[in-house]
């Protein structure tokens, strides 16, 4: 589909399907067009080329009630300034249930009764929409497209002013919905969270879709690069095995190749800032299953880790091929210990001697300062 306002194309060749029993996280940068392409699926604007169709059937030959029926949305912003009470809103929900002149049947209240306790605002039922807090309103929308009982749910931001436990609620909730049969799609910002509950992760920029496919596929610091033009360093995060994208300020440094000698948390931490930076990093000698060599596998294909099984000492044959890594380096970074002492005989001494540029930075280096000192070793 293709969405124009006056001049500006905001969303173009944007062909999506979303399976029942699936979760969609759209993400990209702001003004990419997740908003709008939500809009278009709901009916709200017609897209100037191309059909959206719900259940084989195209929008635009529907009523809007059967719409409501078919598609339901967590819009970000709510319109809602009326004295409106929060029961009253959700009821809204059950408006294209209703009949010209009917009040709501038993089967509505159920519906609402329903929807207001997995949404978690029974509590403020009563209470006027215009005095509840905005988290607790964005839960107030959700509740009301709950009690729409659509097979199509679309989500604008859900958790965007969410705490962190309402926010995995909603997420938790949502999944849910997908598992039961039903089709979800989330404009979301926190990638994390999309990749943890999504089954599929659709990359918008520019109005375009730039990847989309499963989120381990799909996230990847070429991909956050790509859309959202930022240095990251993507992961894996140790509680859920989801990926995990930290993001870090444009540094703009040129490409280096750079060996990393050190182990553990620390020199984890200097090979994801490097690889970030866009750097080729190499690492070792370092235990198997070492911190550092988690990080080096996570950042990027190719990258090139010396390891020995953990508690062996360092045989030639490894340190041979870290010297070699060492000396066909840019520059050679030495975290922590002092890597810089020639005289030195120990393995980590040995491999920076093989090295033609060495940089040694503390444990604790800033990130932006490593950076500084590959650059100037390389200037
Ligand atoms: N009603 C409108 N009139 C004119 N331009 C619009 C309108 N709605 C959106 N746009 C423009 O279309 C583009 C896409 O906007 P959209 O709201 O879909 O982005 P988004 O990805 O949802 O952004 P965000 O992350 O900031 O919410 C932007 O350039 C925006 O300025």
């Amino acid at each position: 589909m293709a969405v124009s306002f006056g001049d500006l194309e905001a969303v173009s060749g944007v062909d999506l399907t979303v399976e029942p029993g699936t979760l969609v996280a759209l993400v990209g940068p702001n003004g990419a067009g997740k908003t709008t392409v939500l809009r278009a699926m709901t009916g709200a604007i017609e897209p100037d080329d191309g059909t959206v169709r719900l259940d084989g059937d195209a929008t635009s030959g529907l009523s809007a009630r059967e719409v409501a029926r078919r598609v339901a949305s967590v819009p970000q912003e709510t319109g809602l300034s009326f004295d409106f009470r929060v029961r009253h809103v959700v009821e809204m929900g059950r408006t294209p249930y209703l009949g010209r002149f009917d009040g709501h049947g038993a089967e509505d209240a159920a519906a609402v009764d329903e929807a207001m306790a997995a949404a978690g605002v029974e509590r403020f039922a009563d209470r006027s929409i215009t005095e509840v807090s905005g988290g607790e309103r964005q839960r107030v929308l959700l509740a009301r497209a709950l009690a729409q009982e659509t097979p199509t749910l679309l989500l604008d931001e859900p958790t965007a002013s969410l705490d962190v436990n309402h926010a995995v609620a909603t997420m938790e909730l949502v999944r849910d919905i997908a598992d039961d049969g039903r089709a979800a799609v989330a404009a979301i910002h926190d990638l994390d969270m999309a990749a943890r509950y999504c089954d599929r992760i659709v990359v918008l920029a520019g109005g375009r879709v730039r990847a989309d496919g499963p989120p381990a596929d799909v996230l990847d610091a070429e991909a956050v690069r790509d859309a959202f033009d930022a240095e990251a360093f993507v992961g894996r995060n140790l509680a859920t095995g989801t990926p995990a994208v930290t993001a870090f300020p444009r540094s703009d440094a040129d490409p280096r190749r750079v060996h990393v000698v050190g182990t553990g948390p620390d020199a984890a931490r200097v090979v994801a800032r490097l690889a970030a930076a866009g750097h080729a990093v190499s690492l070792g000698v370092v235990p198997e299953g070492d911190a550092a060599a988690v990080a080096a596998a996570n950042a990027g294909a190719g990258a090139r880790v010396v390891t020995v099984p953990p508690f062996a000492g360092v045989t030639d044959e490894p340190l041979a091929a870290a010297r070699e890594l060492a000396a066909s380096a840019d520059v050679t970074v030495v975290v922590g210990g002092n890597g810089t002492d020639r005289d030195r005989t120990d393995a980590r001494g040995r491999i920076a001697d093989a090295a033609e540029r060495v940089v040694t930075v503390p444990d604790d280096v800033d990130g932006e300062d490593l950076l500084a000192a590959v650059a100037d070793a390389t200037a």
